[in-house]
């Protein structure tokens, strides 16, 4: 099996990280091999002259094999800002990012990639996570971090995913926290009005086992993101 996804959220900081770590520890679970990839972070810290991400350094310890940093954040900005601005001068490549995704792709069965911010955030002065999910030409997963105001950001990201001429796979619930007002009457909202199937509610968890919170997925099949379908 080659499958990919590319998981995108209705915001940043609505549990993109935690959705794709949960994912990536699910799948090794149910017997696959897992590469993941955080391909622009912005809000590093440096260490030894270069700077690393929390989100990648996480994902490169979720992968099934050993895989250089370097591969798997591979424009990682300084400044906790959105990366048209934290970038600087630096012009982001879809072309070498699409390039290092393969390289990781044929170390395992799955590719799980993680966007920066939102659908439409900006990656550089040119490049948008919507530009890179089309290059890179994945199923695109939508997590919609669960809190007053998600029904409409997560009605307008499926819409654009989808106009992107993408397909939208899914999406995922994220508890943000321990009770939301209404948290029932928004989900069954969401599932009736979404065009992409509900394919997990992840609990809320600020010290999550990450193995553990996989287990709150349930995919209808895995074949889904199959690449070697046509979708
Ligand atoms: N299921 C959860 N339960 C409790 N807290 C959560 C959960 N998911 C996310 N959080 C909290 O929200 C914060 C942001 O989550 P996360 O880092 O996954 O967001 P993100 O969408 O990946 O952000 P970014 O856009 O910066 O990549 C986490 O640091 C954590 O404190
Ligand atoms: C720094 C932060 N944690 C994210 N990595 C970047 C969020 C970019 C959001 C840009 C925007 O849509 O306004
Ligand atoms: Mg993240």
């Amino acid at each position: 099996m080659k499958a990919g996804v590319f998981i995108t959220g209705t915001d940043t900081d609505v549990g993109k990280t935690w959705a794709t770590l949960a994912w990536m520890r699910r799948l090794r679970a149910d017997g696959y091999t897992v590469a993941g990839m955080k391909p622009v972070a912005a809000g590093c810290e440096r260490r030894n002259g270069r700077f690393y991400n929390r989100d990648a350094l996480l994902i490169q310890a979720a992968c099934s094999s050993p895989a250089d940093y370097a591969a798997i954040n591979p424009y990682a900005f300084e400044a906790a800002m959105s990366p048209h601005l934290a970038c600087g001068d630096i012009s982001v490549d879809p072309e070498r990012i699409a390039a290092l995704a393969a390289a990781l792709h044929a170390t395992a069965d799955w590719l799980v990639v993680e966007g920066a911010g939102g659908w439409y955030s900006p990656l550089d002065a040119a490049l948008d996570n919507a530009g890179l999910a089309r290059r890179l030409g994945l199923p695109v997963v939508v997590v919609v971090g669960m809190r007053l105001g998600c029904i409409n950001h997560a009605r307008l990201t499926v819409a654009a995913v989808e106009r992107t001429g993408l397909r939208c796979a899914g999406w995922l619930a994220v508890r943000l926290s321990e009770a939301m007002p209404g948290f029932e009457g928004n989900l069954a909202y969401l599932q009736t009005h979404l065009s992409a199937p509900l394919l997990g509610v992840l609990p809320y968890r600020l010290e999550p086992d990450f193995t553990e919170l996989g287990q709150h997925l349930c995919p209808p099949n895995w074949q889904m993101f199959d690449l070697r379908q046509n979708f």
